[in-house]
């Protein structure tokens, strides 16, 4: 038998596994990285975050990527190039994070990798006949199993797609396991480049949970500070406390028809992006408005958005909302939320034991070990699936 089928089976019969995720996200601020021991699967995993860190990109990097991230038109050859370049830069990544917490890659049991997407077409954006909802990450994964030296899975996102869903959010598979709690309502909200959130209901009935993107979360307040502030995003919400937010430009944001389409949905910078936000300017001739107030009528957009979505969709009397993502930092953002629904909790997310800017790189690292030893699970009108690719070492 093949020796890496033999140490798949022994991993995914083991006790207690150790296992990597690895998120690098819409924002394109760096590479989230989460060491985790995993025993047991679905509803009864236990799982512990062992170690955690984010490694920032470089500028250069970074600049090579946006030439290809959410560009209907990109050169294939930088494509190309960049899914072997970036699995390999993710396995050094890696191995000089293990190196630095004094763990073996040998001890690792498996990496769980999401890869960086590149472009998000689910039809509701693209609309061509005969096309289903798809969506692209690169970073090849034979390229971390081979340099690392340990079992990889990624991809995640096609068998979503391939049974139904629009290949995100995934979040609610790790939502449900690791964030509900029967007799309490609750939303978790990431606030990322997108936001998103999943409601798990107080009664525990999996099949009312859901989950869906809500439309911009950081990114187009990153978009306005890279461009006009030579930022990478608004620190603090230096930018936008400093700006008077435009309300008619504002009310032409929220009218996107987006808002109104049926959930789940999902979206992403191929959407809202700066054109998008400068044809509203054109339409309510704000083109001219001082770019501090462009930044803070977009950082309203985003709570807005988020807000005007919680308030139509649940009943909010004895909610509580968990925020995780790095936008959960932008206090312009979470203070536009908090003051619009003072009788609602609002916490991060370490009250449930789980670091905020970690949620997304631990779930994937929990889909890494339902993938080994788990079964589909029913979650709302969600595909039933595992989820993910293996790739294995020399
Ligand atoms: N101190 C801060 N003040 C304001 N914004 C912040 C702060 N720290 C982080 N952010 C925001 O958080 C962003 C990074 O968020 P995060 O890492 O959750 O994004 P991501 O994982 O790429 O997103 P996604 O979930 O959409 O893939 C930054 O680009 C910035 O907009
Ligand atoms: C296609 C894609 O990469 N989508 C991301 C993005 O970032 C936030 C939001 O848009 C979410 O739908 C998703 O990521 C998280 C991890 C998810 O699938 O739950």
């Amino acid at each position: 038998m093949n020796k890496n089928l033999q140490k798949l089976f022994a991993v995914a019969q083991k006790e207690e596994r150790l296992g990597i995720g690895l998120m690098s996200g819409t924002s394109l601020d760096g590479l989230d990285i989460a060491l985790c021991s995993f025993s047991g699967s679905g509803l009864q995993t236990q799982f512990k975050l062992i170690h955690y860190i984010t490694i920032p990109y470089g500028e250069t990097f970074k600049k090579e990527v946006q030439q290809v991230f959410a560009q209907k038109h990109a050169n294939l050859e930088e494509v190309t190039l960049l899914n072997a370049y970036i699995g390999s830069f993710h396995a050094e990544l890696i191995l000089q994070s293990l190196a630095e917490w004094g763990v073996a890659p040998g001890d690792v049991d498996f990496i769980a990798s999401h890869g960086q997407t590149i472009y998000h077409a689910p039809k509701r954006l693209h609309g061509q006949a005969g096309y289903s909802n798809a969506t692209l990450q690169i970073g090849d994964a034979d390229h971390i199993a081979v340099k690392t030296g340990i079992l990889t899975i990624s991809d995640f996102r096609q068998k979503h797609i391939a049974a139904g869903g629009e290949g995100a959010p995934l979040a609610l598979y790790g939502d449900v396991l690791l964030g509900s709690k029967p007799g309490e309502d609750r939303i978790l909200l990431n606030i990322g480049g997108i936001a998103n959130l999943t409601y798990l209901p107080a009664d525990a009935d999996y099949t009312k949970v859901m989950c869906t993107d809500i439309g911009p979360g950081n990114t187009l307040i990153d978009a306005a500070c890279r461009a006009y502030f030579d930022q990478p995003y608004d620190e603090d919400s230096a930018i936008a406390y400093s700006g008077v937010v435009n309300e008619t430009l504002l009310d032409a944001l929220l009218h996107h028809p987006f808002f109104n389409e049926s959930l789940p949905k999902t979206t992403g910078p191929e959407l809202f992006n700066l054109n998008f936000v400068a044809d509203a300017q054109q339409a309510t001739r704000t083109l001219n408005l001082p770019k501090a107030d462009l930044v803070a009528t977009l950082s309203a957009f985003t709570g807005r958005s988020i807000l005007r979505f919680i308030a139509s969709n649940f009943s909010t009397t004895g909610m509580k909302i968990f925020v995780s993502g790095g936008g959960a930092r932008n206090p312009f953002v979470t203070d536009y939320i908090k003051r619009a629904l003072p009788g609602v909790a609002l916490a991060d997310t370490s009250e449930l034991g789980i670091n905020p800017d970690a949620k997304e790189a631990i779930l994937f690292a929990l889909l890494g070990n339902e993938a080994l030893c788990g079964e589909p699970t029913a979650i709302g009108n969600n595909p039933k699936v595992l989820m993910g690719k293996f790739s294995f070492p020399l």
